[in-house]
């Protein structure tokens, strides 16, 4: 009969990214404060994820430690096979620079280097060579082929946040994780990116996940997390900005009852 895997061996077959019993407590004694409170999550393969909630429950932390950003008081985190929670400092930067990709809020360009020059700083920082065709296609896709030689003061913001998806992207990561991407953007940028986002998904098979407050963003995905209080307390696939309104209202309904 088969059995059901431990909660420390993560089944990581059909997903990208595990975390298994997940905690994550800033301070001691009476003023600790438990930003996860033993969070168990799958992040598919070739899948957007969305993951929302009020301020403070937990969402930015979840995402840092995914990503080796942060370290977690206990628990596990899985990444592509890899086990990020038990990594030291030295592979948690070669893990971050090789099979990761990170978009902010900020964009976190390079003020002095071009749009190409940007877009291919992680693989250069790497020492890894840049796949041409690879990287054509990602700036086709974010419709940047004329802007590669301007540097990021000549750019909008969307277009800025363009030059960081792609390099994001280019480096074909294992996945990659997007804080509020679309914070500092008006809508039709929002839009762009995040239409950009859902495309790198269903055409290059991508795996991204997505923290944001803004339901219309969080409905670009396939599938969004709702956290509370450093736990994940629903979830819904295929989500439409008003089912999203709907699991928040009732969060909130809840959190004040
Ligand atoms: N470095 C830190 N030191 C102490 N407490 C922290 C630290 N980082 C986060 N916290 C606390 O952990 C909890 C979760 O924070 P986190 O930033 O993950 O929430 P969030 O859902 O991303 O919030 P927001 O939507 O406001 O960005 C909060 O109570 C926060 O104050």
């Amino acid at each position: 009969m088969p059995t059901a895997p431990s909660p420390s061996q993560p089944d990581v077959g059909g997903a990208i990214a595990t975390a298994r019993g997940l905690v994550k407590t800033y301070g001691k004694g009476t003023t600790a404060v438990h930003a996860l409170a033993g969070v168990d999550v799958d992040f598919a393969r070739g899948e957007f994820t969305a993951i929302m909630g009020p301020s403070g429950s937990g969402k930015s932390t979840l995402m840092h430690c995914m990503a080796g950003l942060d370290t977690p008081t206990a628990g596990t985190v899985v990444v592509d096979g890899l086990t990020v929670s038990s990594m030291n400092q030295r592979n948690l930067t070669k893990l971050r620079r090789t099979q990761l990709g990170f978009i902010f809020q900020s964009f976190n360009l390079v003020p002095t280097l071009t749009a190409a020059e940007n877009i291919t700083l992680p693989l250069d920082i790497a020492r890894k060579p840049v796949d041409t065709a690879h990287f054509d296609a990602v700036v086709a896709a974010v419709g940047l082929a004329d802007r590669l030689k301007h540097r990021p003061s000549e750019l909008s913001g969307g277009q800025q946040q363009r030059v960081a998806c792609a390099r994001a992207l280019v480096s074909k990561p294992s996945i990659v994780f997007a804080d509020e991407p679309t914070g500092n953007l008006d809508s039709v940028s929002s839009r762009e990116v995040l239409s950009f986002l859902r495309a790198s998904v269903d055409d290059l098979g991508q795996s991204v996940v997505m923290v944001t407050h803004d339901p219309v963003s969080a409905s670009y995905a396939h599938r969004v997390l709702f956290l509370a209080d450093g736990a994940i307390v629903a979830e819904i696939t295929d989500p439409t900005p008003d089912a999203i309104l709907e699991v928040l209202g009732s969060l909130n309904r809840k959190a004040a009852a």
